[in-house]
């Protein structure tokens, strides 16, 4: 969003908003789009009690710009008076004198006096967070987050990181900007449903944070929150627990789920457990977030603050909340009777069948691979641990205020799994004005006379409009108590206008796609967007471990042959993005995808590439033998280097550095007062240039943590004209700073196999120790279904 620069308020400068009158007392600080202010209100608010209040002023240049901001104001009304998200107190919009046709929005939200998380942590560079505080930050934010994903449609965040986590007066940790939140999105279906996402996730989420699933396209998972999204919140309670040690590309080390600790403090296994489950790259193997949440308390001797809504829903519809996992490792002894019946029911497809042919591909990939999620009842344990910094105690962990929103509604949140139709929820119906409406008619979901396994993909900007059954809209209760819509309209119907204008190509009004060429309309882009994708994918295939370029060979999935010498591209001179056009035409893997049965899906490594592969038969609806054409070439080409790559693997294996990974940032250093050897900065515009953090080595030199490999400039945008980004030299090995020695006592420790690929710059030590396997064991024995 380009934006006109404008001039603070100075203080005592009062303006209205909505029906509030709010007298400036301080500019704080600006984020990205905003201005951000303290405000004194009045009336004053009534559910934080008091007249102080924050002010978020955004400057909009068009109207489509203000349907941003539309839709972080909705989102703040769904979750307002929920105690982990930042309250929304009041908002308006009105037409700037800052450029034509541009608008100012005002945003009246509660004000958090204690700063970021960011501030905190940048005050806890010596001693580090301990773990009572790390659990009791992942506990508050995950409350946070699961108000978001409980509401039907779930709302994904996308943006979780430590900036966006604030501390209120009284020590409370709240999620805030809700600018890049958007339903469910479905895998792309095409090169135009791709491109839109990819734009899409660049646009809206922080590089460092994404989920591998967001990275890596290819793989075909659907975007969504609970596990498959988790991978946000996942990489910022990484970097929370390892942020002065994140040293090597974090797109690799995502994809891979590398990680590291630091030497200090000494966290406990079970939460190094918990860490290594989130981090997986695969999505399946994580817990949704209510999971996640019970875990945490466990660990922490505490009540668990949420009831799990994912197995309440089920129960209340008589099925199941479906995860998609590697059942023939689910203990299902550990399920109740009814949740074995239920299991069943749901492995032999009885009650998705009816409704498999909408599947989307990576739907019907996942289909019959269901099982009941087991969650352990809340068990009260009165000797817990006081939390040791200002948060709050055990005592005033309450039952989030969740309202209505789970009565009367039909339960089944992933519902990917047993509908496609495209929806755009009843918060269309609920919030839509005029302008929307004409819209979500064509969105709203089609729900069946019962009310039951209704669709869940929300949102979405990739959501095509082929669904004839829109007419059966139910309109479910009541979500929010407030409903004054200043500026309010639809969160998901305002993405389906945007997908509308994917599909029609009409840029007038979204602002998420500017050009005819992002949108993918053309034969030409689209051709060439393949080619980028699989050129991209050839590249990072290098820059993954061999361990997986054989991954990526056993997807491709037919009888290979060797190629010549084709050069593989350096390492990460290209988008880590890759399409997901290649695999798409493997008949060997048609097969593993029609008919998975329960034999079938028993080998682990069966299963893993059975959900990765989207169904050819469904991935596109019309395959034009042009389309077949450059898949059949292109997949000989990524075969080939592939191939060549493990050749060349196996005759010299690559040496892998922090400093061969992409280019480094180009940020300035700040040195922290607290510790002159790390430093955490924020970023303006944290949307796309993430929090950069540096730290000096024990030579002194510098170590910064490599920027995006697919980044070229500091907002982290690809040059406009540009297919990949510029190719950074290798650093001389002299200017590289020498790992330091392994401290004897560490020798001992097992490195990883997965992981040994990677040469380590830092004394900090792999943590894959047989203790942390032991309680993923266990993990996995109470989570049978999260853990496969
Ligand atoms: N309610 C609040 N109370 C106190 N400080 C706040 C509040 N809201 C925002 N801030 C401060 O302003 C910063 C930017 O706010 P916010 O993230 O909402 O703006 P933004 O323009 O969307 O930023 P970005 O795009 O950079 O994420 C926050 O990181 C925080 O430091």
């Amino acid at each position: 969003m380009n934006q006109p620069v404008i001039p603070n308020y100075p203080p005592g400068f009062v303006i209205k908003v909505g029906s509030h009158q709010a007298k400036i007392l301080k500019y704080l600080t600006s984020g990205g789009f905003a201005q951000i202010y303290s405000v004194e209100i009045s009336p004053k608010d009534e559910y934080t009690n008091s007249n102080i209040a924050c002010l978020k002023r955004v400057i909009v240049p068009n109207k489509s710009g203000l349907n941003v901001l539309r839709t972080e104001v909705d989102a703040m009304k769904l979750l307002k008076n929920n105690r982990h998200v930042v309250s929304y107190i009041d908002s308006n919009a009105a037409k700037s004198e800052f450029g034509n046709g541009s608008y100012e929005v005002f945003l009246l939200m509660e004000y958090c006096e204690r700063g970021s998380l960011l501030d905190f942590m940048n005050t806890k560079l010596r001693e580090r967070l301990q773990e009572q505080e790390v659990l009791n930050i992942m506990n508050q934010v995950c409350q946070g987050i699961a108000a978001m994903h409980k509401l039907l449609p779930p709302l994904i965040h996308r943006d979780i990181k430590i900036e966006n986590v604030l501390i209120s007066g009284d020590g409370l940790f709240k999620v805030c900007d809700f600018g890049s939140v958007c339903g469910i999105i479905r895998p792309p279906r095409n090169p135009q449903e791709l491109q839109y996402v990819q734009h899409d996730v660049m646009k809206n989420t922080t590089a460092q944070y994404r989920s591998p699933e967001m990275i890596d396209l290819v793989k075909g998972f659907p975007i969504e929150r609970k596990i498959r999204h988790l991978g946000s919140w996942c990489v910022a309670l990484q970097i929370m627990l390892l942020h002065y040690t994140f040293r090597e590309d974090r797109e690799v080390a995502i994809l891979n789920g590398r990680y590291q600790y630091p030497a200090y403090p000494i966290y406990s296994d079970r939460l190094k457990n918990v860490v290594r489950v989130l981090l997986s790259p695969h999505p399946v193997k994580r817990p949704n977030i209510c999971q996640l949440l019970e875990e945490i308390s466990k660990i922490q001797n505490i009540p668990c603050p949420i009831d799990n809504f994912y197995l309440e829903r089920s129960r209340h519809q008589g099925a199941v909340s479906v995860m998609p996992v590697n059942f023939s490792r689910a203990n299902t002894t550990q399920f109740t009777d009814q949740s074995a019946k239920e299991t069943t029911a749901i492995r032999v497809g009885k009650e998705i069948s009816p409704l498999k042919p909408q599947l989307s591909p990576i739907k019907s990939s996942y289909g019959p691979v269901l099982v009941m999620t087991k969650t352990t009842p809340n068990s009260f344990n009165s000797h817990h641990t006081p939390p040791p910094i200002g948060i709050v105690s055990n005592k005033t962990i309450a039952k989030p205020l969740y309202n209505s929103l789970e009565d009367g509604n039909n339960g089944l949140e992933n519902h990917y799994l047993s509908s496609s139709v495209p929806a755009i929820s009843y918060l269309a119906n609920q919030h839509a004005n005029d302008n929307i409406r004409n819209t979500t008619k064509l969105n709203i979901p089609a729900q069946n006379s019962t009310g039951s396994k209704n669709k869940t993909y929300v949102d979405s900007e990739t959501q095509t409009l082929e669904e004839p059954s829109l007419q059966h809209t139910r309109i479910l209760p009541h979500i929010s108590t407030d409903r004054t819509d200043n500026t309010g309209n639809s969160i998901v119907s305002r993405l389906g206008v945007q997908l509308r204008n994917v599909i029609t190509n009409d840029s007038s009004a979204s602002s998420s796609i500017d050009t005819v060429q992002e949108t993918g309309n053309s034969i030409k882009s689209a051709i060439e967007s393949l080619k980028n994708s699989v050129s991209g994918m050839a590249n990072n295939v290098k820059a993954l471990s061999v361990e997986n370029a054989r991954n990526h060979l056993e997807r491709l999935g037919s009888s290979y042959s060797i190629g010549s010498n084709n050069n593989i591209a350096k390492p990460n001179s290209a988008p880590i993005i890759p399409a997901v056009v290649t695999t798409h035409t493997s008949n060997s893997l048609k097969t593993a995808v029609s008919s998975p049965t329960h034999s079938e899906l028993s080998d682990e490594n069966e299963l893993y590439d059975t959900l990765h592969l989207p169904d050819p038969k469904t991935s596109f609806q019309s395959p034009s033998p042009l389309k077949y054409a450059v898949d059949r070439k292109m997949k000989a080409s990524i075969e080939k280097r592939v191939l060549n790559l493990l050749k060349n693997a196996e005759d010299s294996p690559v040496k892998k550095t922090a400093a061969g990974y992409g280019k480094y940032t180009k940020r300035p250093k700040m040195v922290s007062p607290t510790n002159p050897h790390y430093h955490l900065v924020r970023q303006n515009s944290v949307s796309q240039t993430p929090l950069i953090l540096s730290a000096r080595g024990s030579s002194g030199h510098p170590v910064v943590v490599p920027a995006l490999i697919n980044r070229d400039n500091d907002n982290g945008k690809y040059p406009a004209k540009s297919k990949a980004p510029p190719v950074v030299p290798k650093k001389p090995d002299h200017l590289r700073p020498k790992p330091p020695k392994k401290p004897a006592h560490l020798s001992s420790l097992k490195i990883n196999k997965k992981h040994s690929t990677t040469v380590l710059n830092t004394p900090a030590d792999l943590l894959s120790d047989t203790a942390v396997d032991e309680l993923e064991k266990s993990f996995k024995q109470r989570y049978p279904s999260t853990v496969s």
